[in-house]
């Protein structure tokens, strides 16, 4: 499989000075497409901050990221947004839904923005709250839905523009043991299904025999698993 992550001695400080913080380290790896990679550490190991950088929202103090062939690094803002719509799928802890919307248009929301037509803007979304088993909850709104099934349907958004790359931070953070388990599963069906890539920020250990494979971070620095 082709490679579809590339990140090169990535370092990432924040403040300065006698202040300043060292949030990632040196950081080089590789994704390969169709491929769940985890990101484990302590809290303020650097997961977050890792994650922005691969998915365009920071940028690093140094060093080098390509996201399918693309140097998000140094790309300008219009570049990112265009990566980021078309290329890159996001998934909060908070599941970050828009409250005034049902599931469905929550789904939709990114074909909006890609300005699909209605009629079949509401035929992927049919497609993909069936896929994330909530074709039954089309209509309720967020607050009308438990915090797993509030998470598939971030899950559903986050896949909306067929994104190769999946960025999930903490996708588990708020839900019980049992719950998390079943996101994590459905991501791993997805990724595998549909050959998309996953990188995946999580503390919870039980979660991590599920990747394909584990990045270790510990103060900031890619460490042996
Ligand atoms: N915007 C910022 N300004 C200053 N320091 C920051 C900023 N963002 C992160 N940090 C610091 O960088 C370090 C890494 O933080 P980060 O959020 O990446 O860790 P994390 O592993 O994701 O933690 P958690 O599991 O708690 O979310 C921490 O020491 C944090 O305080």
């Amino acid at each position: 499989m082709g490679e579809l992550i590339r990140v090169e001695h990535v370092s990432r400080d924040f403040g300065k000075g006698t202040n300043v913080v060292h949030a990632v380290r040196d950081v080089s790896f590789m994704a390969s497409q169709g491929e769940l990679v985890a990101v484990r550490g302590r809290s303020g190991a650097g997961k977050t901050t890792l994650l922005n950088i691969v998915g365009g929202l920071d940028k690093p103090t140094s060093g080098k990221v390509f996201v399918d062939g693309v140097d998000v690094s140094h790309a300008g803002e219009s570049e990112l947004v265009t990566l980021r719509r078309r290329s890159i799928g996001f998934v909060f802890q908070s599941f970050g839904l828009v409250p005034i919307l049902s599931a469905a248009e929550n789904v939709g929301v990114p074909l909006r923005l890609a300005k699909v037509g209605a009629a079949e803007r509401e035929q992927q979304v049919a497609v993909l709250l069936e896929l994330v088993g909530l074709g039954a909850h089309a209509k309720q709104r967020p607050y009308e839905l438990s915090g797993g099934q509030q998470q598939r349907v971030a899950v559903a958004r986050a896949l909306a523009n067929d994104p190769k790359l999946l960025i999930a931070d903490e996708p588990t953070g708020q839900l019980d043991s049992e719950t998390g388990r079943s996101i994590m599963d459905l991501l791993r069906a997805i990724v595998h299904a549909r050959g998309m890539t996953a990188l995946v920020a999580t503390h919870d250990a039980a979660l991590i025999d599920l990747a394909d494979r584990v990045l270790v971070l510990r103060d900031g620095a890619l460490v042996e698993p």
